[in-house]
């Protein structure tokens, strides 16, 4: 029983629909986005599901085919088309996607935006009726095709990563709460490599950026390619090195750039500075979901693995990686896991944190994990990074989508809140499931009417703000 009554609306942002007419999509990340919303008052869950009507959406609406490039699928030419051409709308943007199917975030200012990789595919959706408003117009010279899908939004600022894949590197930019102006803080070069590290996140802490550098590279002929890639838009590059960078929020500067051992992540679940005892910096600690630097999780992703569980373990391999970066000028940084993978049934992704605690010392994380044998992560973990446990909530059959934090009004404890997931049951119903944070047992569910797709990211709009 929860002793308080939550109010407010839980938005969930995902690719949901794959097929168009007679074609299907191949691989999960490439449907079109579907919001949906739970929204709590007065003991009450009340549910909505919606398209978001991007421009991608509408066009293959229209002409029942693929219009704008997706993350692995490029529209089929009609006619021959120059590679000229082809380059020319590729790098102009004009023939990216704008189908924002990752995440959803609420700015400080109020406004509900969704993401995805593509800076066109920013687009402003009312959290009430899930229209889509408009697009998000970054109104800068700051330029950029693409970004990380995951910017740290808090109530005052917004942050985010711009990879230069001309010059390979990344742009790190700020903009206020109420502005749609980023504004420039300083650039990282990349070490390695033709091209810079995919970043589909990256953490923060209260001083510092800190800026991935991961051995799956962008690649440009890819982008360009007809046909998916077993790595798709991306290069797997180990001789290039892997590194962490890390830069002063204030002064734009690197402070750090250290080598570490590969990795394969897409999702940074917090930062922090660590210090001695005279409370100078001397390391920053970053966690992350780490797929022991394998990038087959990408193929376990695509459909056509995801709709065949056979009763085979396939699902690879994942860990809470904590990344240590000293500040002391040594050249290179640690990664380990932060605790035995084991307690999570060795899956690990789709992470939230308490809020309050981003960028500063925490101790409990909420992410997906695994009960073996599995095709895809298949429960809901608690981890806790100081005990080095985790708790699972596991149901058979059913596929759990990332357990969201939200904490009680006037919570002092870090776990003082909820996890909520929607949950698609083993007979294809689907549900919104409300977890007491602390204990990690089920508070409630409400069950929709009909099932639901798969869905990434979440975000929650209180209803007095
Ligand atoms: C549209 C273009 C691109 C798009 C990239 C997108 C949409 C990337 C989305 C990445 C996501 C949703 C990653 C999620 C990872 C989740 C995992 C690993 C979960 C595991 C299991 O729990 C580019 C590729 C940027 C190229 C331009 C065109
Ligand atoms: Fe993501």
């Amino acid at each position: 029983m929860l002793q308080y009554t939550m109010d407010g609306t839980y938005l969930r942002n995902g690719p949901g629909l794959w097929d168009l007419g007679d074609y299907g999509f191949r691989h999960l990340f490439d449907g079109y986005a579907t919001l949906v919303r739970v929204s709590f008052r007065d003991g009450h869950a009340v549910g909505a599901h919606r398209q978001i009507e991007s421009e991608a959406y509408k066009a293959a609406r229209q002409h029942g085919k693929v219009c704008y490039r997706e993350f692995s699928e490029v529209p089929k030419p009609d006619s021959f088309k120059s590679l000229v051409g082809q380059l020319a709308s590729l790098f102009s943007g004009n023939s990216l996607t704008d189908n924002s199917n990752t995440g959803v975030v609420r700015l400080g200012d109020g406004r509900v935006l969704c993401l995805t990789e593509t800076v066109k595919g920013s687009i402003v959706v009312d959290p009430d009726t899930l229209d889509t408003v408009s697009k998000f117009e970054y109104e800068d010279k700051l330029g950029g095709l693409i970004h990380s899908a995951h910017p740290i939004v808090t109530d005052t600022e917004f942050w985010t990563l711009i990879p230069d894949l001309i010059r390979p590197g990344y742009v790190v930019a700020r903009m206020d709460a109420g502005s749609n102006e980023r504004q420039f803080v300083g650039r990282v070069d990349c070490r390695g490599g033709p091209a810079p590290g995919w970043v589909h996140s990256f953490p923060v802490t209260e001083n510092y950026v800190v800026v991935p550098e991961m051995p799956l590279r962008y690649c440009a002929a890819n982008l360009l390619r007809a046909e998916p890639t077993p790595l798709y838009k991306f290069q797997w590059h180990l001789e290039s090195g892997s590194y962490m960078h890390v830069m002063c929020k204030a002064s734009g500067k690197i402070v750090a750039s250290v080598e570490v051992p590969p990795f394969v992540t897409f999702h940074f679940i917090n930062a922090y500075e660590e210090k001695d005892e005279e409370g100078r910096v001397t390391a920053i600690i970053a966690d992350c979901c780490e797929h022991n630097a394998d990038t087959s999780i990408l193929d376990n992703l695509r459909l056509h693995n995801l709709r065949a569980f056979t009763g085979e373990d396939v699902l690879t391999d994942a860990r809470v990686g904590r990344f240590r970066i000293p500040l002391d000028g040594s050249p290179f940084g640690e990664l380990e896991a932060a605790l035995d993978p084991e307690e999570h049934g060795r899956g690990m992704d789709m992470c939230s944190i308490n809020p309050a605690h981003l960028g500063k010392e925490y101790r409990y994380a909420y992410a997906c994990g695994a009960r073996r044998p599995c095709n895809f992560p298949n429960t809901l973990t608690k981890i806790d990074l100081v005990e080095k446990t985790a708790k699972n909530w596991y149901e058979e059959g059913a596929v759990p989508s990332e357990p969201y934090f939200v904490a009680r009004p006037g919570a002092v404890e870090e776990d003082d809140g909820v996890a909520i997931s929607m949950v698609s049951a083993k007979d294809g119903s689907g549900y919104a499931l409300v977890l007491d944070a602390k204990t990690f047992k089920e508070i409630a569910r409400a069950k929709f009417p009909y099932g639901l797709p798969y869905g990434l990211h979440c975000c929650w709009v209180p209803r007095d703000k």
